[in-house]
């Protein structure tokens, strides 16, 4: 659906959220909010995209904002752990009660196998061993060096290793490698930041596919993803505040997964929040439902006027190429 420049920046607030702990390399996460016919939508790219990838979320924001999408109940969702030393482990975890699951961030360049390891071990021991431990690399390892990584963590106990390696291939031979010791490989940016979202499927790459309803340009086209893979899907977020979460939570919703739990939990991960009432994780879980920002949360957390500049400036570019 296109919808015309002046429509979408009449309502477009565009606010700064410091993080609780520094996540992916950012202290702070801004985004852009937007109000459709539906209720409040979420346009937020990380901030060094370009805006041919962008212009993928900004389909999804109008998406959500634009047409109306079932969702009630709730959704599990699985606790985000960041590169955090070991002794930070369970103050961590304690942001995200009840939940059965955690993603922990391994593979970044301020950590090593060893560090990642007794990360992932602190988590079995407090979590106990019903517990299910994924870990995501984003992309960052050779074949060699996921393998090492995998076999340190083995007896840890991992439900599936997310984007251990960038490309098909990597991600296929390694697939092939650790298929002996039962660790399922999920990708994530392979379908995220594919130009075909499905490709890794062809290419017998991944057991399981993240789905981040932004970059795929929204719930629709999330859903059509996940109905043409033939392979599980986890549906994750992409740090955004809790208008952009709603949007995720109707995602998974629509889709159902008992199997595997959601990684919605990341307001969790953010200091502040556009609304009183956030998606935070209780019970292990998120509620479906739209969310409504508090003026005076916005107000009180907008961005700077030259990144509303930015960001307005942005959003004009990507609605060009939403409209060709
Ligand atoms: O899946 C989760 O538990 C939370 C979301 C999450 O990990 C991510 C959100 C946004 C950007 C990414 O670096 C990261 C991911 O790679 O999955
Ligand atoms: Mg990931």
């Amino acid at each position: 659906m296109h919808i015309p420049f002046p429509e979408l920046a009449a309502s477009a607030r565009v606010v700064s959220l410091p993080l609780r702990t520094r996540f992916r390399g950012i202290d702070v996460r801004e985004a852009m909010l937007l109000r459709g016919p539906a209720g409040w939508t979420e346009f937020s790219p990380f901030v060094e995209y370009g805006d041919e990838e962008a212009a993928a979320w900004l389909r999804a924001a109008i998406d959500f904002g634009w047409s109306d999408h079932p969702g009630t109940g709730s959704v599990r969702v699985n606790a985000t752990l960041p590169v955090v030393s070991v002794d930070r482990v369970p103050e961590l975890l304690a942001r995200f009660p009840g939940t059965r699951t955690v993603k922990v961030k391994v593979a970044d360049p301020a950590s090593t196998v060893a560090e990642d390891a007794a990360r992932v071990g602190a988590v079995r021991r407090a979590i106990g061993p019903e517990g299910r431990i994924r870990v995501d690399a984003n992309g960052a390892w050779t074949v060699d060096e996921a393998e090492h990584a995998i076999h340190a963590f083995a007896e840890h106990d991992l439900e599936y290793v997310e984007q251990p390696c960038a490309t098909l291939d990597e991600l296929a031979e390694i697939r092939r490698r650790v298929k002996y010791m039962g660790v399922p490989i999920a990708a994530d940016e392979s379908v995220r930041k594919a130009a075909d979202p499905l490709a890794v499927v062809a290419a017998e790459a991944a057991d399981i596919l993240v789905l981040k309803v932004q970059p795929l340009g929204g719930i629709r086209a999330a859903l059509r993803i996940a109905g043409q893979a033939g392979l599980p899907v986890v549906v994750s977020s992409a740090l955004e505040t809790s208008v952009g979460i709603a949007m995720g939570a109707h995602l998974a919703a629509q889709l159902g997964t008992e199997e595997y739990d959601a990684g919605l939990g990341t307001a969790a991960l953010l200091a502040a929040d556009v609304t009183s009432s956030p998606l935070l994780p209780r019970d292990g879980a998120i509620e479906v439902r739209r969310v409504e920002p508090d003026e005076d949360l916005i107000e009180r957390h907008t961005a700077p006027p030259e990144r509303q500049l930015w960001w307005m400036q942005r959003l004009e570019r990507c609605a060009a190429l939403v409209g060709e």
